[in-house]
């Protein structure tokens, strides 16, 4: 379902607290209908850029557009249509969990209906429980319930699955996927790179305030393999490089030259594990 005009645009977007320069002139672009993955070390840059999109914090500079708004007038109009999913706001802990989604249904123009809601959040047995008996994962599903129970069109994840079992984050991206099904573009922070790899249709890598890498998961590392070998002495060594056979003509050759073989040889294409490690390594050098 994605549409000529991007979800969100970003130009030149900076942001400094005090003397500290938190976002230094990043630009990108979200398409409708895309789920977007922001990473990057802690300090990157990530919340803030969010909460400017999100309308929380005023920009220092640069243009952003939000399905066509400036955020920054905080319209009512946008904040009808984005839904936001906070790090768990436990509001209500006498109410139930149909009862708390209902009450946020009427705050809103055209809510989903309330019992899609729950059957998407996985939250369909836990219904009638009271807020404040849910688990922590069940907790979360009810603040993705929240954020979707406006039916909007652009929705921000921050660190959705922190602190889940691995069930309650499959649980969590199976959600994810159905709102991108559902037509809905997300907007993802996270420090899971196989979560990312697995929800995002396109990733922006930040560090220092600026954006190292953007693309599809699968292409950041396309032109950037891994070569691997065991040295004579036993220890594993790597190489990364976007051009293999230079490299191994050149590896290969010393190592006859020194009358040595190089085992355990091996050429990869890195994944978004891999670029994303050797990209903020990097920049830290
Ligand atoms: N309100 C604030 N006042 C001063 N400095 C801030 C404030 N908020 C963030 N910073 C600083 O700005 C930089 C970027 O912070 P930000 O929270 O955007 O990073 P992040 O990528 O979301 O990090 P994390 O992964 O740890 O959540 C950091 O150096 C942080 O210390």
């Amino acid at each position: 379902m994605t549409s000529g005009v991007p979800a969100i645009e970003v130009h030149g977007l900076t942001k400094a607290y005090g003397a500290h320069q938190a976002v230094r002139g990043i630009d990108f672009t979200v398409a409708r209908g895309e789920v977007f993955g922001l990473l990057g070390p802690n300090g990157a840059g990530k919340t803030t850029t969010v909460e400017v999109l999100e309308g929380y914090r005023v920009r220092d500079s640069g243009s952003v557009t939000v399905l066509g708004y400036d955020p920054g007038n905080r319209s009512a109009q946008l904040r009808s249509r984005v839904g936001i999913v906070l790090q768990s706001c436990g509001t209500y802990p006498h109410l139930t969990v149909a009862e708390t989604v209902e009450h946020f249904a009427s705050l809103y123009p055209a809510p989903r209906q309330v019992g899609e809601v729950l059957a998407l959040a996985g939250l369909d047995e836990c219904a009638p429980r009271r807020a404040r008996t849910l688990s922590g994962g069940q907790a979360r599903r009810l603040d993705f319930a929240l954020a979707l129970v406006g039916d909007p069109e652009l929705i921000f994840l921050d660190e959705p699955t922190t602190g889940f079992d691995p069930g309650a984050r499959r649980a969590a991206w199976e959600v994810i996927r159905a709102l991108r099904d559902l037509g809905k573009t997300v907007v993802l922070t996270t420090h899971y790179l196989d979560e990312a790899q697995t929800l995002a249709d396109r990733v922006a890598i930040l560090q220092g305030g600026r954006i190292l890498a953007e693309g599809p998961p699968d292409a950041l590392g396309a032109s950037r393999y891994r070569v691997a070998w065991r040295a004579a002495d036993g220890t594993g060594e790597e190489r990364f490089t976007e051009d293999p056979t230079a490299l191994l003509a050149e590896l290969t050759a010393d190592a006859l030259a020194r009358g040595e073989r190089l085992e355990e040889l091996s050429v990869t294409r890195p994944s978004l594990e891999d670029v994303y490690l050797e990209l903020t390594t990097e920049s830290y050098a």
